[in-house]
């Protein structure tokens, strides 16, 4: 491995001049950028791009190169470039930044002492573990935007290394490298020190120049800017360094592949171009959310307190930013609202990025050390690209907007965007919640309230995608009119209980105080449930306060677990509330059609309204003194919907979907969304390197579907685990198929979103997507007899409808499309003939609300009932019926118009 010694480097390729009269300037960076020639290697065809030697071996024993590991002409020329561009006298290419780092932290020696900064790049702060552990050295990590920190930990013949960052990543700080690298060359010259460059690139700032011995970048981002390799440089001036280097890169073997080497020369002519717009849109988007309010992290800002160090050191301020919202919950929804900037780790492409450094890049640094460092869990990162700038802004503005972060200025003359209104960053989640929600001052519990709380969520049919959406495949689901309903009731003698009016009218009662809490770890008011269900608490539940004649009633089972695991988790301060919950669905349970999401949504919004983690809105005040008739203030009626708003449903979606895991397993959280929401619903789930989310599909209202109970009991868990045994077994057939049904998804999607489509043409494209999508759940194992019988019924020739499974297969329901155009009595007589099969259709609309709570303002007076003896005897409740002694008479034909007769129902 030859250590490209590029002679002259800081010149090149400037010609001599061309006589004494008319001398010659050096070149510019984004010249020299451009021009890739190496006088010391010249093509022999004269080609003006650089060649890809793509091959392993040299033949011959006299040549320049022999191994490709050792040396390879393509990676020469990039080195020479670097080297170059770098101002330095040697360069190297290596297999990514952190090989880099691996390379130059390889000159260390057990004993030695490391010096670094407390906000470096996660991936730095994992191998300087690695090493601290595993290779007896030493690492200090202090501030290092304070120069002065530094001092206290050089010391002579100790410290080999100072590891130096600036900006930050991702707050931004600044380091004055130039100072920290003469007082550590004063105290312990033969002390090395490395830069990471790779926030700034060598167009924005060379700290070869101002004392440092070692530079490296993640090539990965600026240099080769289009995120479509990995690779790392090093760069340095010293022989003896360099040396040494090129010794570890041959026998680690981690130098660059030809191929890569000639994508990253190719990246890096651009350079400069690039940076230069990647920057000046960068400075725009900063100084938008400043203008908003927000603690903006960009060096180019002028507030910025290390500009003037910034300024002295660096040519340019990079394109990478970040800013805090106060709130972690409102940082996710603003990343999950951007469509422009895509979520992803790393930067300096020409795509514009965004991310949560907590939660993505830094994850590898525990929380607790997070902390300390002062990494605030709500950090945006943004990580400009070279769109057009308007586009960018348009785009994070929108996302704001949408997430909550800011909203119409009401006192300005024309629409003007200002910050909502936040708590301390401090003030966790819920409190936010209830004072965005409530103008509830939110600093004091609320007294209890002995009222009745009624709420229901819908059912849902997916129409296409199910089991793929486990797998990160985009799901198409809509609700349906058919509601779980649940109803709790007061109690005064320290016990709870729960109905289950469905599962054969299953009934239990616990002391609360006799329930497993020694098994609890509660999770406090504005903290989220961890992805995995905390399993000394289900085992608890398992063994210590399930009866054990409930092992014949595994339905309600799985829903007293859920419950009762909601109920013990979330109580909080010390209040263990006593009252009964009876649930009642109007859907078949266990078909496909959502009981379960929609149990678990009324589970999870009772069990919050009674631990007090969410409230509703009040009944808004007058704003003007009412006279007569006139009330005094204007309310629009909107049937209810938009009451509830957004971090409430949200608040209960998270909650739904720990149930939903108590009861399936693997969720993929799309019937719990679908039953929060309403509506219909496209839907990605998190964790599949694409964008996750959900977005409204309209269009979906005016379709007829009808839905058919094969009556074939199955297990939603054991199928969901079914197809993932099969991924495991055979992921090229199940990857194939996962992405026919993105494509069937996507298609949907386009189709029901094109107005120009004409009606025909829209039933007739959703028709054979879901032959399609059918046929693709066939092949992933989950059909079964009786559901090939209700489509082959629903196919034949007098009735030609297209139908397919729906939820989890193997038995429960199958969806048929229903056409505009069918005649009723077709349809009567294809519904009479599934009965007469023995299967239970049901014709549904689709698209009706999500999560509705009876507004309890209605209550004339706090109920409590009478099995219960309540200490405030009183005339008020004795004289009234209570809700739950009709809920559970009234029939499931009944329930649903009994249920809207009760008062205002307020819907999300
Ligand atoms: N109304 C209800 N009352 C009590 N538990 C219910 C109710 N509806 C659903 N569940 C719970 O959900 C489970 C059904 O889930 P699942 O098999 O996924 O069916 P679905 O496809 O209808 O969601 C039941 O076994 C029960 O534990
Ligand atoms: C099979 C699945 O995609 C849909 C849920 O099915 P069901 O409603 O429980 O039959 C599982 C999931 O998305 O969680």
């Amino acid at each position: 491995m030859a250590a490209q010694k590029a002679s002259g480097a800081h010149d090149l390729p400037t010609p001599d001049p061309e006589s004494p009269y008319r001398s010659r300037k050096p070149y510019r960076f984004s010249t020299l950028c451009a021009t890739v020639d190496n006088p010391f290697a010249k093509d022999q065809y004269g080609s003006s791009s650089v060649p890809i030697y793509q091959t392993a071996t040299f033949k011959g024993v006299a040549g320049e190169y022999d191994y490709t590991r050792s040396g390879n002409p393509t990676r020469t020329h990039l080195e020479h470039h670097i080297a170059k561009i770098s101002s330095a006298g040697h360069a190297f290419a290596v297999s990514s930044g952190m090989a880099a780092l691996d390379v130059i932290t390889r000159l260390l020696k057990p004993g030695d002492e490391v010096i670094a900064g407390d906000d470096l790049y996660g991936g730095t702060n994992r191998l300087l573990t690695y090493l601290k552990t595993n290779g007896g050295v030493t690492v200090h990590h202090v501030d290092t935007t304070v120069a002065e920190n530094v001092l206290p930990h050089v010391k002579a013949g100790k410290t080999a290394m100072v590891l130096l960052e600036s900006p930050t990543n991702p707050l931004l700080k600044i380091v004055d490298l130039q100072k920290i690298a003469a007082d550590v060359k004063e105290r312990a010259p033969d002390a090395i020190i490395v830069v990471d460059n790779t926030m700034m690139s060598p167009y924005c700032q060379r700290p070869l120049d101002y004392g440092a011995d070692i530079v490296y970048d993640s090539a990965t981002k600026y240099l080769s800017g289009h995120h479509d390799l990995m690779a790392g440089v090093i760069v340095c001036n010293r022989d003896d360094l360099a040396k040494h280097m090129a010794f570890i890169i041959n026998s680690v073997g981690n130098a660059l592949t030809p191929f890569d080497c000639f994508l990253l020369l190719r990246g890096s002519k651009t350079l400069a171009i690039r940076m230069d717009r990647q920057q000046s849109t960068a400075m725009r988007v900063a100084t938008m959310l400043e203008r908003l309010g927000f603690k903006v992290n960009y060096p180019g800002l002028p507030n910025h307190p290390g500009r003037e160090v910034h300024e002295r050191i660096a040519s340019g301020y990079g394109a990478v930013l970040s800013f805090t919202t106060g709130d972690k919950a409102l940082s996710e929804r603003i990343v999950g609202a951007t469509r422009l900037w895509g979520i992803s780790v790393s930067f300096g492409a020409v795509n514009s990025l965004i991310s949560m450094p907590c939660v993505m890049s830094h994850a590898s640094i525990d929380a607790a050390t997070r902390a300390a460092r002062g990494l605030p869990e709500d950090l945006i990162r943004l990580c400009v690209g070279i769109e057009d700038p308007e586009d960018l802004l348009d785009d994070l503005e929108r996302a704001l907007l949408e997430a909550g972060a800011i909203t119409v200025s009401a006192n300005a003359d024309e629409h003007q965007y200002v910050r909502t209104t936040l708590p301390k960053t401090e003030v966790s989640i819920s409190r936010a919640v209830e004072k965005l929600a409530f103008n509830d001052s939110g600093l004091t519990r609320r007294p209890r309230e002995y009222r009745e709380w009624m709420v229901s969520a819908p059912g849902k049919v997916i129409l296409f995608g199910e089991h793929a959406v486990v797998h990160g495949v985009t799901a198409v689901a809509a609700s349906v009119d058919l509601r779980c309903y649940g109803l709790t009731t007061p109690r005064h003698d320290g016990k709870l209980s729960v109905q289950f009016c469905d599962i054969e009218n299953f009934y239990h009662e616990w002391d609360i105080n006799n329930l497993p809490w020694d098994a609890v770890t509660t999770i406090q008011v504005g903290q989220e449930h961890p992805e995995q269900l905390d399993q000394t608490l289900m085992e608890a539940i398992s063994t210590r306060a399930l009866p054990a004649s409930i092992d014949a009633a595994p339905k309600a089972r799985g829903a007293a677990t859920a419950f009762l695991y909601l109920y013990m988790i979330l109580a909080h301060g010390g209040e263990r509330p006593s009252f009964n919950f009876s649930a009642r669905s109007t859907l078949p349970i266990g078909a496909g059609l959502g009981s379960s999401a929609s149990f678990s949504v009324c589970a999870a919004t009772t069990l919050l309204l009674l631990h007090q983690r969410i409230s509703i809105p009040a009944l808004p005040a007058p704003t003007r003194e009412g006279h007569g008739s006139d009330p005094g203030h204007i309310h629009v009626s909107h049937q209810g919907r938009r009451a509830i708003p957004p971090p409430v449903a949200e608040e209960v979606n998270r909650w739904a979907f720990v149930a939903e895991k108590i009861l399936h397993g693997n969720p993929s959280g799309v019937d719990n969304s679908v039953s929060v929401y309403g509506g219909a619903l496209a839907y990605t789930r998190a964790g599949f390197g694409k964008k996750s989310g959900m977005e409204p599909i309209h269009g979906f209202k005016s379709l007829r579907f009808l839905l058919t109970d094969s009556k074939v009991p199955r297990d939603t868990k054991k199928l969901v685990a079914g197809v993932s045994e099969k991924k495991a077994r055979e992921p090229e057939v199940v990857n194939a198929i996962l992405d026919g049904i993105q494509s069937i998804s996507d298609e949907a999607r386009r189709a029901l979103a094109d107005p120009e489509l004409s009606r025909e043409a829209l039933l007739s494209a959703l028709s054979a997507l879901i032959d399609e999508n059918h046929a693709h759940l066939v092949s992933l194992g989950v059909s079964h007899a009786s559901l090939e019988a209700i489509r082959a019924k629903t196919a034949q020739s007098i009735y030609k409808l297209s139908t397919k499974l729906t939820g989890a297969g193997g038995g429960g329901c199958a969806v048929t499309l229903v056409p505009d155009d069918m005649r009723e009595e077709l349809l009567q007589q294809l519904i009479s003939d599934l009965l007469s099969d023995n299967f239970q259709p049901y014709l549904t609309s689709v698209g009706g609300s999500g999560l509705g709570i009876l507004s309890p303002y209605g209550q004339d007076a706090p109920f409590t009932p009478p099995e219960t003896p309540n200490d405030a005897n009183d005339e008020a409740y004795l004289s009234r019926e209570p809700l739950r002694a009709t809920f559970q008479e009234k029939s499931v034909l009944e329930l649903p118009e009994w249920a809207e007769s009760r008062g205002r129902w307020l819907y999300v």
